[in-house]
Parts: structure tokens; C-alpha cells; sequence
């Protein structure tokens, strides 16, 4: 539920998105995107990584040599059991995560496959660092993996997953045939 001081997501119209996102998505890892530096976000309401949508997670990814990662602290927002974050949040946070492999690969792309292994409870409040990478790449099958490690190096979490690289055309016709997006 929106309080009156959740600030209102900027306006963004599909095809001001589309236009941006296509400029940037043909962009591979490349010189504006050294070694540790910041990727730019799927789109500003993004769950995983827009900076706009109060309710999401707000990610920063780095690129990390021929992959990706980002640290993160989940909230109490983001509470499954207590003290401890919602699986679907940590699925989250990863399913993006692999969406950030994408400039690796320089193509738009979507999850056709998620699997996560829950290694040990991820807490709320403590920092965790997730890295993922592209695996191997067959046709427009991308095969990713990742995993999410606590301050000591112990891993919490493994992730699988599957994207599948679409155009950008994917994305106009899915949101042809949807409602318009509903403000939070
Ligand atoms: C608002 C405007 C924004 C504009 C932005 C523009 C740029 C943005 C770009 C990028 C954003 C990235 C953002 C990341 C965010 C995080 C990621 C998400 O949340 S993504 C959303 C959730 N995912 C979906 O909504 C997909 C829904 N699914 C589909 O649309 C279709 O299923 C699709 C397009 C993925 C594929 O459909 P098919 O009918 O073409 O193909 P099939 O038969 O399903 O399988 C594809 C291939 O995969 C194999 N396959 C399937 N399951 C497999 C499995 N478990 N293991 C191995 N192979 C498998 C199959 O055998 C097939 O292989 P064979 O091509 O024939 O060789």
C-alpha cells in the first residue's frame, strides 16, 4: 500500500524505455563498463534493481572481469521465517542479478529457468555478495550460474538458471496485449 510519503515512480513510457534500453542493451562489457564498475539498471521500476520502485531491492552490479556482482543487505521488507530473508526475495535478487549477465552477452534476454539451492538461512541486516557468470551459450540458450556468500566467504545460496535471448520486439508485444502498469 502506497503511503503519503512513498514518492510516486517517475513516468516511463514504453517506448521511451524501448528506445534507451536498445542503445544500451547492443552495448557489451566495453570501456564504459571497466572492471568493478556500475551497470546501468534494467529500467528504473525494476523489482530487482530500479532505483525508483520503493519496494524493490534497489541493486548496484558491478561488472566482475567476464561476470557480475552485488552486495546486498536484505531488509525487513524482504522477511520470510523471522530474522531471516524470503526465498522468493533471495530468488529475486539472483533471477536479476542473472538479468545483469545480459551485457556480457550484449542481447536482451529473459529467465526461461530458475533453480535455486538454499544453502544455509540468509539473514536480514547482514551483507552477502552475489556473483553469477555465463556458463555456456547455445544458440539462444544463455546457461548461467551464481551464488551468494556471507562476510566469511561461506556460500548461502547456489543458482542455476536459463535465459532465453529474445528481441526487443518481446517486450512490445507482451505489453501490447497487458493492461497498463499500475502505480504501487
Ligand atoms: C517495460 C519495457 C522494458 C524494456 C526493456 C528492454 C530491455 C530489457 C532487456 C532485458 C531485461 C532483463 C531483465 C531481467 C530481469 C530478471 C529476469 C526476468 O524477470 S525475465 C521475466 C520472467 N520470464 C519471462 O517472462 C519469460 C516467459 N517465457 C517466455 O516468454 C517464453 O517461454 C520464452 C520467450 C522464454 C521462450 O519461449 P519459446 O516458445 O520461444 O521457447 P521454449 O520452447 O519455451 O524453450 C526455449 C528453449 O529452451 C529449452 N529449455 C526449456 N526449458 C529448459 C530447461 N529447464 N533446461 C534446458 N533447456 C530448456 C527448450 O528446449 C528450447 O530449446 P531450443 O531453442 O528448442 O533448442
Amino acid at each position: 500500500m502506497t503511503s503519503p510519503t512513498t514518492p510516486e515512480p517517475a513516468s516511463h513510457t514504453l517506448d521511451d524505455d524501448l528506445a534507451r534500453h536498445m542503445s544500451g542493451w547492443s552495448k557489451r562489457f566495453d570501456k564504459d563498463h571497466d572492471d568493478q564498475s556500475p551497470l546501468p539498471s534494467h529500467h528504473p521500476m525494476c523489482l530487482g534493481c530500479g532505483q525508483d520502485n520503493p519496494h524493490g531491492h534497489q541493486l548496484e552490479v558491478l561488472r566482475d572481469g567476464d561476470g557480475v556482482l552485488a552486495r546486498h543487505v536484505f531488509d525487513a521488507r524482504h522477511t520470510g521465517a523471522p530474522g531471516i530473508a524470503h526465498g522468493g526475495a533471495v530468488a529475486t535478487v539472483i533471477d536479476d542479478l542473472f538479468g545483469f549477465v545480459l551485457y556480457s552477452v550484449g542481447e536482451p534476454g529473459v529467465t526461461r529457468h530458475l533453480g535455486v539451492d538454499y544453502l544455509a538461512p540468509v539473514l536480514l541486516g547482514t551483507p552477502y555478495v552475489f556473483r553469477a557468470r555465463l556458463d555456456r551459450r547455445d544458440g539462444r540458450k544463455l546457461f548461467v550460474s551464481a551464488e551468494g556468500t556471507d562476510e566469511t566467504g561461506r556460500v548461502v545460496m547456489k543458482a542455476e538458471a536459463l535465459f532465453i535471448v529474445v528481441g526487443l520486439t518481446h517486450f512490445k508485444d507482451v505489453n501490447a496485449q497487458s493492461n497498463p502498469p499500475v502505480a504501487p
